[in-house]
């Protein structure tokens, strides 16, 4: 079970961020075709380093710092377009049949552009770069936890949402910022019966996931990873689970789990004690994902093998989390079934027994 094995089986991400998936040669590009002056270097393979290592610092505020470059410059219509075109390129090359991925439209408003010309430019691009892949791409917009715009980034989900945008989220600094803040927002997603995920459980605890599902009705936490606050296992591995982490797995509440991240900003000690591991044991709805893949140095094959090496994973491991991917997609039944039917399944044949 090679990373290239992995590469070639379809396989399905939730939680990838646009603007943390650049290609260090693209953002050095842009920087000179914007006037953005601010790098911390123009050379590619430094510049690359540089946000791996600004990322991987324990702290999920710090690691968000670095994102003051790629934002800086996706600031034209040309540029959030052509940083689209490429995601989609390279989760196509990955291997990736179906992706959501997520751009707070407010962070790209800094010359003038208005949001809804944030999203056809990102929208474009998508087309764009999985044209004639087998790749489905459609993207969520996020709101930043931090500002007062999430009523207005609702909105915007919800106006552009027969065009390709299939859901809201909101991201940033998780301490301090509760989900409670952007009830409104929420409600205004419900009240038109769409969807959204929350980021939840990574730089905070318990209350922060009770609240994005119990007051918010959030459809998906992104990361999650806290829940294991509220399990306690024996000396002899037996789990017991509190109310929370019952309602969670009861429900099939999707986790956007992103392994490498989450040791990055600390959320998570190491891969090997990531809460992953038990989580999938005990049968959550968890999902694998590559949150920033330019922070991080990932890709969606590399996480998982990664997860191969470290918990012993298999083929069919692979195919449970990527169905339970496409199960959890914002995409209408439907079209999650022929996925799942005529895409996933058959590109594990001969794998799974
Ligand atoms: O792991 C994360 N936790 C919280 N916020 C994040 C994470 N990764 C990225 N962003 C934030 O989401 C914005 C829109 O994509 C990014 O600009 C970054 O500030
Ligand atoms: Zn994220």
């Amino acid at each position: 079970m090679t990373e290239a094995a992995i590469r070639r089986v379809p396989k399905v991400l939730l939680h990838d961020h646009l603007d943390g998936g650049l290609r260090p040669a693209t953002i050095v590009e842009l920087a000179d075709a914007t006037g953005y002056t601010r790098l911390p270097t123009t050379d590619v393979d430094k510049l690359g380093t540089w946000f791996r290592g600004g990322a991987h610092t324990g702290s999920l505020v710090r690691y968000l710092e670095t994102f003051s470059h790629t934002v800086g410059v996706m600031q034209t219509p040309e540029a959030v377009a052509r940083v689209a075109r490429e995601c989609a390129e390279d989760l196509a090359a990955d291997g990736v049949v179906y992706a959501e991925v997520r751009f707070a439209p407010e962070l790209h408003v800094e010359q003038g552009m208005s949001l809804d010309e944030v999203v056809e430019a990102a929208l474009d691009g998508f087309r764009a770069g999985s044209a004639g892949t087998g790749l489905h791409v459609r993207a969520l917009v996020t709101a930043m936890r931090h500002q007062a715009r999430s009523l207005e980034i609702a909105e915007l989900a919800v106006r552009w949402r027969e065009a390709g945008v299939v859901g809201f989220d909101i991201a940033g600094a998780e301490a301090g910022n509760p989900p409670t803040r952007h009830l409104d927002a929420f409600q205004y997603i419900q009240r038109a019966n769409g969807h959204f995920t929350i980021h939840a459980g990574e730089a905070f605890g318990l209350p922060s996931i009770w609240e994005a599902l119990q007051w918010c009705n959030a459809d998906r936490l992104g990361h999650g990873v806290r829940i294991v606050d509220d399990i306690t296992v024996d000396p002899d591995g037996n789990a017991t689970l509190g109310d929370l982490a019952d309602y969670v797995r009861d429900v099939r509440v999707p986790l956007e789990m992103c392994p490498s991240s989450n040791v990055h900003t600390g959320a998570a000690p190491s891969i090997e004690r990531h809460p992953i591991g038990l989580l999938r044991r005990l049968h959550f709805r968890v999902t694998v994902n590559t949150d920033n893949r330019l922070m991080s140095g990932v890709t969606l094959s590399s996480e998982f093998a990664t997860l191969v090496e470290t918990f012993g994973y298999g083929w069919s491991d692979i195919r449970w989390l990527t169905v339970n991917a496409m199960k959890s997609a914002f995409l209408p039944f439907d079209q999650r079934l022929a996925l799942i039917n005529e895409v996933i399944k058959p590109g594990f044949e001969g794998l799974v027994p």
